[in-house]
């Protein structure tokens, strides 16, 4: 329980700093509906005491006409208490929202890739959404005026009668007991409840994004037993942990309530026989021990969900704790020319085994380098060490003769412009997936210009919407090609220094391709241009050309030079059955 509340005041105080004004606002009402339960009870002993001690009348009246007047007013006031706290939970909710959206758009793909898919979404929503609007607005902020309320009661029920009073409030403690235990079992089986929850997330998001290959592979009766599998898992613990709450919520407070009631109806009932008190007093002590067991009940509860928003809380700043990447920090470029030059780089995931070594080129603007390699030898981290989507672990990257590592990365992307293999549209139009994230107002005559030369055009004019097609979920409603043709236009759109593109023309027909190659040397012939391939013929127009192997340079040089030597790039080139004569052509170009 003490860590529980230590959590919250660590992390969750320090949030609820800048809505003090509000929640100063929400505990006045409900101070204001508090002070008229506090004054009900005893309206009612005075009415009680007037119809049967003074027999006055008129003041029956007017204590009915109070009391009614009073009920109207706290209906009006808890509308706006609960309006109040309500929306100071709902601001909690989405400052926390807000924070980890932001971090999680800076957090370095390193950390990214460890994280099971579905947690960040569960952070987001599910315990953001604990946090701010059931815990703060239906937990922590009743739970203030109900320990001010709890307190005015025993100070009012002692002043009527303290024997009685103190008889009824003896069973506190044990209720205090019992839940304690209670709670102390149940945090366990909470924790245990979020990482499995956690993982029906996990496996959710997976299936939709394979949908395409649980249908090929024929296995939705495979996917729908193991969630059959978790939905009993999870049935199981939910139950439990649901029933147990319930208990000690209701079964419980019920019972310590009846104790209470009963023990000052029969205290109180012989302190009356012995006319210590009047009828008038007792009922009043019995409606604010029944308050008193309400606030309890209320009070008890609140120590439960304490747990539950605690480990909430704790997730939450677990990523907000993680390192992020501050893309404002570091040189700001002025003017440069995009030259770049790997010296002596290595890279490892992993941190054990290298992905790359002993990286050493340089590419300069105008000029086309073309990187070949087996599947998984360190193409595209290759790529992904220009963008500083990862850092080397050692050398260094220079641009125009500058460490990377020194730059900006927002200063240094605005330099790079890529297209990567996994394509991602945005479930927009043609026309906004073009125009995303550009800095300038780019006229849509320019536009079309670079659609028609990048080949978009010749498929989008034959769309009944044009340009205001929307593409579907990651582009979902258009073919391969179609998405690469989009992305190499927006590549060109951006008009960079330096042009990464990895595999961006895989999916194109070889005529579509070859007018792509040809565009991208007209517009982008000044630029530097790096193209990651496996088919050759995407490569065949490159200055220079490296051959990478485990995450080596094993050769390098023109297409032709590269031929004549003999190695793996020569074994590529046959295993991809070009044509004898089409070699020795090739092989002979100056
Ligand atoms: N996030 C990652 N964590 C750990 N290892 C990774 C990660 N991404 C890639 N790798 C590993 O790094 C190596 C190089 O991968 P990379 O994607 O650069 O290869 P590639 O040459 O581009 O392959 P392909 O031609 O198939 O696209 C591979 O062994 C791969 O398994």
């Amino acid at each position: 329980m003490m860590k529980d509340i230590r959590l919250i005041f660590r992390y969750l105080f320090p949030a609820l700093r800048p809505y003090v004004w509000p929640i100063l606002g929400s505990l006045g009402l409900t101070g204001m509906v508090v002070s008229i339960d506090l004054l009900q009870p005893y309206c009612f002993k005075w009415l009680v005491d007037a119809a049967t001690v003074s027999l006055s009348y008129q003041v029956v009246i007017l204590v009915l006409l109070i009391l009614f007047g009073l009920t109207i007013a706290r209906s009006l006031l808890s509308y706006w208490e609960v309006y109040a706290r309500s929306k100071v939970g709902e601001g909690i909710s989405a400052q926390y929202r807000k924070r980890l959206f932001e971090h999680i758009l800076h957090l370095p793909f390193s950390t990214l890739h460890n994280l099971p898919s579905g947690i960040l979404e569960n952070r987001v929503m599910t315990d953001s959404g604990m946090v701010g609007r059931v815990y703060v607005s239906t937990g922590l902020l009743p739970l203030i005026a109900h320990l001010v309320q709890a307190a005015a009661l025993v100070v009012l029920i002692m002043w009527l009668n303290w024997q009685v009073g103190m008889a009824s409030l003896l069973i506190f403690p044990l209720g205090w007991l019992l839940t304690q235990g209670m709670t102390r079992r149940n945090h366990a089986r909470l924790v245990q409840l979020r990482s499995v929850a956690e993982q029906g997330h996990t496996f959710l998001e997976e299936s939709y994004s394979c949908l395409r290959e649980i249908r090929a592979a024929g296995n939705e009766a495979g996917e729908m037993q193991r969630w059959q599998q978790w939905l009993h898992t999870y049935g199981q613990l939910t139950t439990l942990s649901t029933t147990k709450n319930r208990f000690v919520r209701e079964a419980l407070n019920h019972l310590i309530e009846w104790i209470g009631l009963c023990i000052v109806y029969g205290y109180g009932g012989w302190q009356l026989l012995q006319h210590s008190m009047t009828i008038g007093s007792l009922l009043a002590i019995a409606l604010y021990v029944q308050q008193f067991y309400t606030m309890l009940t209320s009070i008890l509860s609140a120590r439960i969900e304490t747990g539950e928003a605690a480990n909430a809380v704790q997730a939450i700043n677990e990523i907000l704790a993680m390192p992020r990447e501050w893309p404002e920090q570091g040189h700001v470029l002025g003017e440069v020319t995009g030259a770049l030059e790997f010296d002596n780089v290595a890279f490892s995931y992993t941190g054990s085994e290298e992905h790359l070594q002993h990286i050493s080129f340089a590419s300069t603007p105008g000029q086309a380098t073309g990187i070949v390699g087996p599947s998984g030898s360190g193409k595209s981290t290759l790529m992904n060490l220009c963008m500083r989507f990862y850092e080397p672990t050692r050398g260094r990257i220079l641009l125009d003769g500058q460490d990377i590592k020194k730059i900006a990365p927002h200063a240094l992307r605005q330099q790079i412009g890529v297209v990567s293999q996994d394509i991602q549209l945005w479930n927009t139009t043609i026309r906004e997936n073009l125009l995303y994230g550009l800095r300038q107002d780019v006229p849509w005559e320019h536009v079309l210009d670079v659609c028609q030369k990048t080949c978009v055009h010749q498929f989008v004019q034959k769309l009944p919407d044009g340009y205001d097609t929307v593409v579907g979920p990651r582009g979902a409603k258009l073919s391969g090609g179609e998405k690469q043709r989009i992305a190499l236009a927006r590549l060109l759109l951006r008009d960079t220094k330096i042009l990464l593109l990895d595999e961006a023309t895989s999916a194109l027909d070889s005529l579509t391709e070859a007018a792509i190659t040809q565009t991208l040397l007209q517009i982008g012939g000044m630029k530097n241009r790096i193209l990651v391939a496996h088919r050759l013929a995407t490569v065949q127009n490159a200055d220079r050309i490296l051959v990478i192997k485990d995450g080596e340079i094993v050769e390098e040089g023109s297409p032709q030079e590269l031929y004549q030597q003999n190695g793996l790039y020569t074994a590529l080139y046959h295993s991809q059955r070009l044509g004898t004569e089409e070699l020795s052509t090739t092989a002979e170009r100056p």
